[in-house]
C-alpha cells in the first residue's frame, strides 16, 4: 500500500467538516474503494491509475473525535478533495487525536476557520444580505452616471490645484530656502482662493444628496478654512508675509493631495489598498498640525485687528468707540477647538469604517 500524495496533504478544519485534500504523483485517476471507518479512525483506500499503471492506496488518520462514516471526495487530475463530516457540529482543539501531527499533514490556513473567523464570516454574510435587501428595495437612480462624471471632474480639479500648490511650495522651499517662507501667500494665494472657493461644493454636494456623508463635518471645514484664508490672510496685509501661512497651506494640501485621488478612485468604483489607508490615516497629525497653525495665525492676528480697527463694531459713545474684531476671534478661537473635535471623531468613525479587515474568502 502506498500513500497517493506527493508530500504532503493539506487540510482545513470547519465548525462541522474537514476538508483533505491529496497533492497527486503519479496517478492520473483516483477513486475511492470501500467505507470509510466510524469514529474517530478514518482509513481511506483507494485505486489510482497513472504512470505506473493501476495501484493501491490507503493513508489513515486519527482525528481528535468521531467523523461520519459516508465521505464525499472529489478528484482531479492534480489533486483530490475529501470532506469529511464531524458527527458533533462543534469547534476542536486540534485535528488528529495525536498532539504532534502526523509530518504529511500540513494545515491550510487560508482556509482554515477558528471559532472567531466564523462569527466574522456569518456576521460579514447577514450584513451582505442585507445590503442587497436594500440595494433591490430602493430604486436605481438614473442620474448616477452624471453625478459620478460630476463629482470626478470636482475632485480632478481640486487634485490638481491642490497638486499645484503642494509642488510649488515645495520646490520654492528647496530653491529659496528659508525665504520662501515668508512670501507664500503672494505666489499661493491665487490659487488657495479658487480651491477654496470651489470647496463650497463639498457642502452642497452632502445637502442635495450627491455625496452620502453628514453635513457638519464639511461645514466646519469650509467655514474654518475660508476664515483663516480670506479674514486672516486675505484681509490684513501684515499677516501675508508671515511664516504660519507657509504651514497653514503646505498642511492643508498635503491632506488634499492624497483626500481627491481618493475620491475620484470611488467615483470610478476602485480603490487603492495604499492610497485608502494613506486617506484615512494622514490626518491623524495633519488635522491637529492644521488647526493648531490656524490658531497661531488667529492669535498673530489679534493685536492686528486691534491697532486697525478692521471689521470692529462701531459701540454707543457711552460704551467707548468700537468693539474690536480679535473679541470675536478669541470666541472662534475656542469655537476651531470644538470644530477640531467633532470633525477628529468623524474622520476616526470613517477610518474604522474604511480600514476595518476584509473578511477572508473561503471558498
Ligand atoms: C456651523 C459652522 C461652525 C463653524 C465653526 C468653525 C470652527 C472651525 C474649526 C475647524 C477648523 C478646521 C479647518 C481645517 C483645517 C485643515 O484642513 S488642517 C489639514 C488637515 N485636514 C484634514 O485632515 C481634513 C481633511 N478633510 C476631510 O477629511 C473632510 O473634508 C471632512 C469634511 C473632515 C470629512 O469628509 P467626509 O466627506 O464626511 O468623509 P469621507 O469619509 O471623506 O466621505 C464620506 C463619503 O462621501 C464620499 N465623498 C465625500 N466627498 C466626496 C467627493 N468630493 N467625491 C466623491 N465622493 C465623496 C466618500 O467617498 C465617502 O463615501 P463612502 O466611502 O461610500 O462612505
Amino acid at each position: 500500500m502506498r500513500t497517493p500524495f506527493t508530500s504532503e496533504v493539506i487540510s482545513d478544519v470547519h465548525e462541522s467538516s474537514i476538508c483533505i485534500r491529496l497533492y497527486l504523483d503519479e496517478c492520473t485517476q483516483i477513486s475511492f474503494s470501500g467505507n470509510f471507518n466510524v469514529c474517530s479512525l478514518s482509513c481511506f483506500p483507494a485505486q489510482g491509475h497513472g504512470a505506473k499503471g493501476d495501484n493501491e492506496y490507503e493513508f489513515s488518520l486519527e482525528f481528535l473525535e468521531s467523523v461520519e462514516p459516508q465521505v464525499t471526495h472529489r478528484s482531479t487530475q492534480r489533486q483530490v478533495n475529501i470532506t469529511v463530516r464531524k458527527q458533533e457540529h462543534s469547534w476542536w482543539d486540534r485535528l488528529t487525536l495525536q498532539e504532534r501531527k502526523p509530518v504529511f499533514l500540513a494545515p491550510d490556513f487560508d482556509r482554515w476557520m477558528e471559532e472567531s473567523d466564523a462569527e466574522m464570516e456569518l456576521r460579514a454574510k447577514e450584513e451582505k444580505i442585507s445590503k442587497i435587501s436594500v440595494e433591490s428595495r430602493s430604486p436605481k437612480d438614473p442620474y448616477l452616471g452624471l453625478k459620478r462624471g460630476y463629482l470626478f471632474m470636482y475632485n480632478l480639479v481640486q487634485f490638481l490645484g491642490f497638486s499645484w500648490i503642494f509642488v510649488n511650495m515645495t520646490v520654492r522651499l528647496f530653491i529659496l530656502g528659508q525665504d520662501s517662507l515668508y512670501d507664500t501667500f503672494h505666489t499661493i494665494a491665487d490659487m488657495m482662493y479658487f480651491c477654496q472657493i470651489l470647496a463650497v461644493v463639498e457642502v452642497v454636494n452632502p445637502a442635495l444628496g450627491i455625496v452620502r456623508t453628514g453635513l457638519m463635518p464639511p461645514l466646519i471645514q469650509l467655514v474654518g478654512r475660508n476664515v483663516i484664508l480670506f479674514v486672516i490672510f486675505g484681509s490684513l496685509e501684515d499677516m501675508q508675509n508671515k511664516a504660519v501661512v507657509f504651514f497653514v497651506f503646505y498642511l492643508w494640501s498635503i491632506i488634499e493631495i492624497f483626500r481627491y485621488p481618493y475620491y475620484m478612485l470611488a467615483c470610478i468604483s476602485t480603490e487603492w489598498t495604499m492610497l485608502t489607508w494613506l486617506r484615512y490615516s494622514l490626518w491623524i497629525p495633519l488635522y491637529p498640525m492644521g488647526v493648531l497653525a490656524e490658531a497661531v495665525a488667529v492669535i498673530q492676528s489679534l493685536p492686528i485687528f486691534d491697532e486697525t480697527r478692521l471689521f470692529s463694531i462701531p459701540l454707543p459713545e457711552s460704551l467707548g468707540s468700537s468693539l474690536s474684531f480679535s473679541y470675536s476671534l478669541q470666541i472662534y478661537l475656542v469655537l476651531m477647538f470644538l470644530g477640531l473635535f467633532i470633525n477628529f471623531r468623524h474622520l476616526f468613525r470613517q477610518r474604522k469604517r474604511r480600514l476595518r479587515p476584509k473578511r477572508r474568502k473561503l471558498h
